[in-house]
């Protein structure tokens, strides 16, 4: 039986699709409608061996090519996927769910600029000269660290393989990439879009599975750097594999953001940045801010604005371009939405929309919002990864910081408010990687991306992501006579 999305081979591997078919079988399902598009095999032992040889075969060719060069590969790439963006967005509407609404613009497109950006980086990576006087001196040289390891979540495929394949690739390193068990399809593209842009093969190896798959990827003594995107059960258990080579990380993990509304914000900006922090994506957004506190004042007009505004949510095929809100991307990931919903009104929360799975094929589940919310309920403190949003009340902004910091996570933040005096202070208070004022969920690849607390170490993004995906050598000289004690 062939199916709507097959790919030519589950992996794709120095340059070109590999398949053994004794790995075990992940059907990949559209979550719109529970159908079936693809059969993928988990790689073997022999696949995940074969992914690392070539990697290592071609890295150091790779890293000895100017910066120029890398850069310009990588920006064919970018250029490639703005030219077949429709079809990209296509697909990973069938990987996620997604409406295609969003998958146009907030995707492939991220992808492309990610590689166009670090492709522009890649000729600009130098060292720095350090005078030590007496004419001695010394030199930093920036080198590639090797093999890096990309391992992503569900939610954003395109955009992860390529937020950790451009930097990683500017650099003059390898990745082998490992999409989740949930979406294997988008990766291949990205993989073969490089390839075709003049990568050289072996470079950026994608390998499909499990954690069964990710596990020996993190703890093999050949590789010197995993970036995760994924949860904090996870994220604990591959930094702490990672420390034990003394490998590099990156660890972009969960969170349960605050979003905090004065009551003097613009009451549509602020109803925006709630549906925009909680509703996007159908809530499958890592930085969303699930806990929005309204200051009293205001509260009564929010929701009443908010449910008129929630109106306007449009369920449906997710490939029509007015659908703005699809489908959770799994039964699995639907039922825990659902068991929150009914912790959430088994702990006293108000419902004040949504709640109901949508009785048809597929993952449906409305936007949900509770009011009422207190800090202690379960819905309020942990992370759902799903279109729920939470309303708490407060009266004043220094009790609002302490409640809203009151959480092992720290991804994002945000505040709207009239006052921008007052932004600037809750933001310097929020313990938070990434902040909003009067704006959420923005992720432009020009700005550091990521998470405080247990919500992850390291950043993606930005010029500070060439830290973390290369190494400083430090070169001391000597011009005079060198001496020593005896
Ligand atoms: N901070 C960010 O940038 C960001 C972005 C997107 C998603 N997320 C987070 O991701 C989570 C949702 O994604 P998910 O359900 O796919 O997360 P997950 O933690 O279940 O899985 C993430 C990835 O890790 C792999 N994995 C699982 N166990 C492993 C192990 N022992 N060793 C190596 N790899 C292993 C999985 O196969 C998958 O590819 C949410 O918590 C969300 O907040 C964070
Ligand atoms: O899901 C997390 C990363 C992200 C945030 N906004 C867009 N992508």
């Amino acid at each position: 039986m062939s199916y709507k999305y097959q790919p030519e081979g589950s992996h794709f591997i120095n340059g070109r699709y590999v398949e053994d078919t004794t790995g075990a079988v992940i059907d990949v399902i559209y979550p719109a409608t529970g159908e079936v598009i693809a059969k993928v095999h988990e790689a073997t032992e022999a696949v995940i061996e074969e992914a690392i040889t070539s990697a290592l075969a071609a890295q150091q060719a790779w890293a000895a090519m100017s910066g120029t060069e890398r850069g310009r590969i990588l920006r064919r790439a970018a250029d490639i996927i703005r030219e077949r963006n429709h079809e990209l967005s296509v697909l990973e509407t069938h990987d996620t769910g997604k409406p295609l609404q969003e998958t146009l613009v907030a995707d492939a497109t991220s992808g492309a600029d990610a590689l166009e950006y670090f492709g522009g980086l890649a000729g600009s990576l130098t060292g720095e000269h350090i005078a030590l006087g007496d004419g001695n001196f010394a030199y930093t040289m920036r080198e590639a660290l090797g093999l890096c390891v990309g391992i992503g979540a569900w939610n954003y495929p395109t955009q992860i393989a390529c937020w950790k394949g451009a930097p990683a690739l500017a650099c003059g390193n390898a990745m082998i990439f490992k999409p989740s068990e949930t979406t294997p399809l988008s990766a291949l593209k990205v993989a073969e879009i490089l390839h075709e842009a003049g990568l050289p093969a072996g470079l950026y190896n994608v390998v499909q599975g499990t954690g069964k798959v990710g596990a020996p990827l993190v703890t093999d003594p050949r590789v010197n750097k995993v970036s995760l995107t994924g949860s904090v059960p996870t994220g604990r258990k591959v930094y702490a594999a990672a420390a034990e080579g003394m490998k590099h990380v990156t660890m972009e993990l969960g969170g349960k953001s605050p979003l905090v509304v004065f009551d003097d914000a613009d009451l549509d900006s602020a109803v925006s940045g709630a549906i925009n922090a909680n509703f996007y994506s159908t809530g499958q957004v890592c930085s969303n801010g699930t806990r929005v506190f309204v200051q009293k004042g205001i509260k009564e007009a929010f929701l009443n604005r908010l449910a008129e505004r929630l109106q306007g949510a449009k369920m449906g095929d997710p490939l029509d371009e007015s659908v703005n809100f699809g489908p959770m991307v799994s039964a699995a990931q639907l039922a825990i939405v659902e068991g929150y919903i009914a912790k959430g009104k088994e702990e006293g929360a108000r419902l004040v929309a949504g709640g109901n799975r949508l009785d048809q094929e597929g993952y449906w589940i409305e936007p949900t919002v509770f009011a009422d919310v207190t800090d202690d309920m379960v819905v309020a403190r942990e992370e759902i990864f799903g279109p729920v949003m939470c309303v708490l009340d407060f009266d004043d902004e220094d009790e609002v910081l302490a409640r809203a910091n009151d959480t092992e996570f720290g991804l994002a933040a945000g505040v709207f408010t009239a006052d921008l005096a007052r932004g600037h202070r809750m933001v310097a208070g929020f313990e938070a990687g990434t902040c909003f004022i009067n704006s959420y969920n923005d992720a432009p690849v020009e700005v550091p991306f990521g998470g405080s607390k247990m919500s992850g170490v390291g950043r993606e993004n930005a010029k500070t992501a060439i830290n973390h995906y290369s190494e400083l050598k430090s070169v001391f000289v000597r011009l005079d006579a060198c001496e020593a004690a005896f």
